[in-house]
């Protein structure tokens, strides 16, 4: 049996709702787009743009959008790309929980630990659940350039069903069917970026970079593993991918945001007011709890922690870091 999904709809006027929706108009298909803010639904109907979240270029007549959920209740399949930390509540507010969801946030839920397949396995347990994550800056994916992602879903037919409907000549899903490695990867590459960022900000040079980088992937590994992840996932797009995307540049906002702790802005005053989300922030503190839970050892993440918190200086962290007894690589 073939899977219906011609009418698709796009929870979330963010930059990566935008870019996703763009995606799927890219052939010719129209989408219908759920934004929390009026003003994005009125730039985009209006205007054919999102100067708030995505001020690159003109979007599609295709994509329509609305402020009310209740709009998307004929879609076929819904592309979820609310922030981690909203996405139980904006979920239960769907009018039908029975179509697939394709999970795109990045994050832990703070409080209860869940990734985000179990946020929505919880509030739509109907659902057919995959998870589309790996190296997409938004305004790249949005302007047509070259991406390649994973598309991770349980069940192998309702994923490559997803991957046949959302890929296009520059856009290319790889399929798994390991939805919490998938997820992992994303998660954990957001703090390793605002880790990354720091060593920018404070100018501790390229081979800092590339051992936290390696050092990171090695903590995502441990903690993906402990938590039934596969090896060649967190290997994979949205694992290794990821993290070399976002710790090698000043596009990613977990990146920035590290590069002001960095230069020795306070965590408080970075967040502050701001609009656009760096996940990395909110999923720091309960990916250390989850690691310690798990009896993971992860230095780099605490580190991160007590940067955001502003416990420690970058200073005494880095010194920390270098400080610990020696041991071997793989271990
Ligand atoms: N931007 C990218 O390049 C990119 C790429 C891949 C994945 N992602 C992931 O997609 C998710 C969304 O990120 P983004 O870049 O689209 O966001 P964004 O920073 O561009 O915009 C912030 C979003 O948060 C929403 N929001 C704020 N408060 C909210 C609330 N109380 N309830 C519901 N929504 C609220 C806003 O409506 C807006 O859609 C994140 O998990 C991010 O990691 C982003
Ligand atoms: O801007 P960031 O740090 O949220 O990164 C965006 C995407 O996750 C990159 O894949």
């Amino acid at each position: 049996m073939t899977m219906k999904l011609d009418r698709l709809g796009v929870i979330g006027g963010g930059a990566w709702g935008t870019a996703m929706a763009q995606v799927i108009a890219s052939d010719g298909s129209d989408v219908l787009l759920w934004a929390r803010e009026p003003e994005v639904v009125a730039a985009i109907n209006e205007g054919h743009s999102n100067p708030i979240f995505l001020p690159v270029l003109p979007l599609s007549e295709r994509i329509r959008a609305t402020g009310d959920l209740a709009d998307l209740s004929d879609c076929d399949a819904l592309v979820v790309v609310v922030p981690a930390q909203f996405l139980g509540a904006v979920l239960a507010q769907l009018p039908r929980r029975d179509v697939p969801l394709v999970l795109c946030a990045k994050g832990i839920e703070a409080g209860t630990r869940r990734l985000m397949s179990e946020v929505a396995a919880d509030v739509a347990p109907g659902a057919p659940i995959a998870v589309l994550s790996g190296p997409t800056f938004a305004h790249e994916v949005a302007a047509g350039r070259p991406t390649a992602i994973t598309l991770a879903c349980a069940d192998e037919a309702v994923g490559l069903a997803l991957a046949e409907r959302l890929r296009r000549p520059g856009f290319r899903p790889y399929l798994s069917q390991d939805v919490v490695g998938a997820e992992i990867g994303g998660a954990v590459k957001n703090v390793l970026a605002i880790a990354c960022g720091v060593v920018e900000g404070a100018g501790l040079g390229q081979n800092a970079r590339a051992a936290l980088i390696s050092r990171g992937f090695a903590e995502m590994t441990r903690f993906g593993l402990a938590r039934g992840a596969r090896a060649e996932t967190l290997a994979g797009l949205s694992g290794l991918g990821d993290l070399v995307l976002t710790c090698s540049s000043i596009s990613s906002r977990n990146f920035s945001l590290g590069k002001g702790l960095g230069e020795g802005v306070p965590a408080a005053e970075l967040l502050r007011d701001r609009r656009t989300v760096a996940e990395g922030a909110a999923t720091a503190p309960v990916l250390a709890e989850a690691a310690r839970e798990a009896g993971v050892d992860m230095p780099i993440v605490d580190a991160v922690c007590a940067l955001l918190v502003g416990e420690a200086t970058v200073d005494a962290v880095v010194a920390d870091l270098l400080a610990r007894p020696l041991k071997q690589e793989g271990a």
